[in-house]
């Protein structure tokens, strides 16, 4: 189904907390468009909606939904895009069959996800559940490369209310492990390609038995190829090793992977950690648990549940755990520990919040402790290392002196390892892996053993000399001492390189610029914003999502509060609110207390860059007014300090909304440049202010209560609304 008009903005449907704001936040903002004569629509690019359009078979007509991520991927190709993109979830297994066995319980009739799918028929199946697991969106909406910035107004309110920080000494325990060989980045291979062309991924086994693992992949001139592999036996290796050292050592184990976004790779070096967590119990009872359905890649959680009805397997389960050491916790008071949901400890979230905290996580006792952090790969697990022996050795950073890290990252067209699912791959049997170009020629191969984790990456030309071209541009309009995050010595960097440096010289720059690998440019930078200066990280795509949680959470206690633009290559907008993700504790809370601490600043930031991005695609003066109110509006947030707080009883995201409202209408009805949305809003704004005592006295009485949205995955909409937006006072005003 194509949609007949593309609304002026669209604003995204997603899951769990910013869903939930949207329930409050998005009716402003339409009825407030709306009297410019702007258009906002919606497209739903949800986990629920994405499945309910993959398996139109089962459905009504009602049921049915269009396959609107589809057809954001191609509106985000041209230059009439203005996206506003919400965080949603990127689903790990867990989450997909959660969501389908909600839908189902909904009388969706969806069929279930195939865990193990042998007739073709489950196959295809499985092959659609594929496309929706993991970070399926972002790839495909991210036509561009990325601007992340805390917005000046932003980063003087968090120097002038500086947040909690964790304090550092040299004394902690907390440390980073990586291994010392066989992982993805001391195997990397890495080549430029002179022409268009496509290639195969072939395995030839010691008999010689040839197997394709991929073919027909194809790629434009001067696209960037790696290839590279994880050792199953040196993984293995190290995990047993950093479970004894951390026993020794008295810290709490912690494995930080992304198993979401590299949604192929990672949920399998989860599951060689849950493997080794309970070696002994999967070696006497591994047939049982293949058995039940066992797969450790889908974590702890679930294997318990598979296995509580046997008390042999549970027994040493328990006699197993006696004698690990002590785990880092999602959840304490629950019992979930870090190695239960594999998309529970997200490295770029549950990393920053570890060093903000002093080096502290949960312990299963509920208490704090010194964690061993488990990162297998050292691709980047350097930064994390550099950073915490930097704090250390200085005790923890200032906020309220710090300077600022922005970052623009490489990102556009599944650059880098996030677009390597496709060709990620785990051996079945030892042999070697060629890469074998259409003319024949092996451009890269590798020695593999059974288990191994394989996998290519690409980098297009384009997005690389657009990101080079973004750097210049956004270093010539600060002044601010730019790096780029490139080790000259890691075989991607190094072709990276032979495009940046040529293009730095042509313009004239390069004096502006400094290469600097990832552990060095990370002292570099703590060294920089430590003395109040600023500073902006040039990276590739997986810094770019490391680096943009790291050091907003470090400054501003959160990524929530960032400016996150996707400049489109093809002219358009996309507007990210906030660098962080969905915040499924935020729901937790909501669901048992009527409380909801989601900070919408994100929102509104994107907001107001979107209108702007209205007002000169289509010259559109109106949208230009809107967007400067909506900054106003911001900054009298922040200044008032109207954001949510944490606990029930405080206002939350709903009053955070009626406060923007408020300013936002206030901000229009005193603008002088347009005079019929001056008279348009000057009543709204008395209203909204008449109205703050009842208003805001509506909003408190429901909070401490349990409430319903009727669905956790798949909301009711009339339920959520009730719940989002309780003041009919307030409603009556927005209409
Ligand atoms: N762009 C995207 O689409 C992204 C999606 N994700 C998805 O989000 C889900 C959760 O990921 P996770 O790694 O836990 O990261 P989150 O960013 O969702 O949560 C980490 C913590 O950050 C704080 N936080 C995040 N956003 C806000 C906000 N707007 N206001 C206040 N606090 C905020 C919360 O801290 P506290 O609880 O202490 O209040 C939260 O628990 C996953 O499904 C993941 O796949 C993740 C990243 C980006
Ligand atoms: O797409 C995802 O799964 C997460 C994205 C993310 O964390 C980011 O872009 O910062
Ligand atoms: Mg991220």
């Amino acid at each position: 189904m194509a949609y007949n008009d593309t609304p002026d903005i669209i604003y995204t449907i997603v899951d769990e907390a910013p869903q939930l704001a949207s329930g409050s936040l998005l009716p402003i903002i339409s009825s407030f468009a709306k009297a410019a004569g702007v258009s906002v629509g919606t497209r739903d690019i949800s986990l629920a909606g994405r499945i309910i359009a993959a398996f139109p078979e089962g459905l009504s007509e009602e049921q049915r939904q269009n396959d609107d991520l589809a057809a954001l991927g191609e509106l985000v190709k041209t230059a009439d895009a203005n996206v506003i993109k919400l965080p949603n979830i990127s689903a790990s297994v867990p989450q997909l069959v959660a969501a389908v066995k909600e839908l189902q319980s909904q009388g969706f009739d969806i069929p279930d996800y195939p865990e193990a799918p042998e007739t073709a028929a489950d196959k295809a199946v499985r092959a659609r559940f594929d496309a929706i697991k993991g970070s399926a969106v972002n790839p495909v909406l991210r036509e561009g490369n990325s601007d992340r910035r805390a917005a000046a107004a932003v980063k003087n309110y968090a120097q002038n209310n500086p947040h909690r920080m964790g304090a550092w000494t040299a004394e902690s325990k907390t440390r980073v492990a990586s291994m010392s060989g066989g992982d993805f980045f001391s195997n990397e291979a890495s080549a430029t390609l002179g022409d268009a062309t496509s290639a195969k991924i072939v395995h030839v086994a010691a008999d010689g038995t040839e197997t394709v693992l991929k073919d027909g992949v194809s790629y434009p001139a001067g696209t960037v190829v790696d290839a590279t592999f994880m050792s199953a036996k040196a993984l293995d290796e190290f995990l047993v090793d950093q479970i004894a050292q951390t026993k020794a050592e008295g810290t709490l184990f912690s494995l930080h992977m992304k198993a979401t976004m590299m949604k192929v790779s990672d949920p399998i070096i989860f599951g060689h950690a849950v493997k080794a967590w309970l070696a002994p119990v999967f070696e006497q009872f591994g047939a049982e648990m293949d058995e039940l359905g066992v797969n450790p890649n889908s974590g702890l959680g679930d294997l318990l549940d598979r296995v509580k009805d046997q008390p042999a397997i549970m027994a040493a389960i328990d006699a197993i755990t006696a004698e690990r050491p002590p785990m880092y916790m999602v959840d304490s008071d629950r019992g979930i520990t870090n190695l239960h949901v594999p998309s529970d400890v997200i490295i770029d979230a549950s990393m920053p919040a570890l060093i903000r905290a002093g080096g502290k996580g949960w312990g299963p006792d509920g208490k704090e402790a010194d964690s061993n952090c488990v990162i297998p790969d050292n691709s980047y697990a350097p930064v994390y290392d550099a950073t915490i022996e930097f704090f250390k050795t200085n005790g923890a950073l200032n906020p309220a002196t710090a300077g600022t890290v922005q970052n623009l990252g490489l990102m556009a067209q599944k650059a880098e390892e996030y677009g390597s699912h496709p060709t990620t791959f785990e051996m079945s049997a030892a042999g070697t892996v060629k890469m074998v170009l259409d003319d024949g020629t092996v451009i890269h191969e590798h020695n593999v053993d059974a288990g191994d984790i394989w996998r290519s990456a690409s980098t297009r030309k384009a997005p690389i000399e657009d990101w080079v071209n973004l750097a210049i541009e956004r270093q010539k309009a600060t002044g601010y001492r730019a790096i780029f995050w490139l080790d000259e010595n890691r075989a991607h960097d190094a072709q990276l390189l032979a495009y940046v440096k040529p293009i730095l010289e042509a313009k004239g720059v390069a004096d502006k610029f400094e290469i600097m690998a990832p552990r060095e440019a990370t002292v570099a930078s703590l060294e920089t914003i430590t003395k109040g200066e600023n500073t902006i990280a040039i990276t590739g795509n997986v810094l770019r999502d490391y680096l943009t949680d790291l050091f907003p959470i470090l400054e501003l206690a959160t990524s929530a509060k960032m400016l996150s633009i996707v400049k489109l290559m093809n002219g358009g907008g996309l507007f990210e609110t906030g660098a962080g993700g969905s915040a499924p504790k935020h729901v937790q809370q909501l669901m048992e207390e009527n409380h909801l601490r989601w900070d919408s600043l994100g929102e509104f930031c994107a907001l107001g860059e979107s209108f702007k991005f209205l007002a000169d695609a289509k010259n559109n003066a109106k949208a230009r007014i809107l967007g400067d109110a909506v900054e106003t509006a911001t900054q009298g947030v922040l200044d008032h300090d109207r954001s949510p707080g944490r606990k029930v009883g405080q206002p939350d995201n709903r009053d955070s909304h009626y406060w923007f409202a408020r300013y936002w209408a206030e901000a229009l009805a005193a603008q002088s440049d347009d005079a019929d949305l001056a008279a348009h809003f000057a009543p709204i704004a008395k209203a909204l202010a008449d109205g703050e005592e009842a208003i805001v006295s509506e909003l408190a009485a429901v909070r401490g209560a349990a409430a319903d949205t009727g669905g956790y995955y798949h909301t009711d909409a009339a339920k959520t609304a009730a719940v989002m937006r309780p003041s009919a006072t307030l409603n009556a005003i927005i209409g």
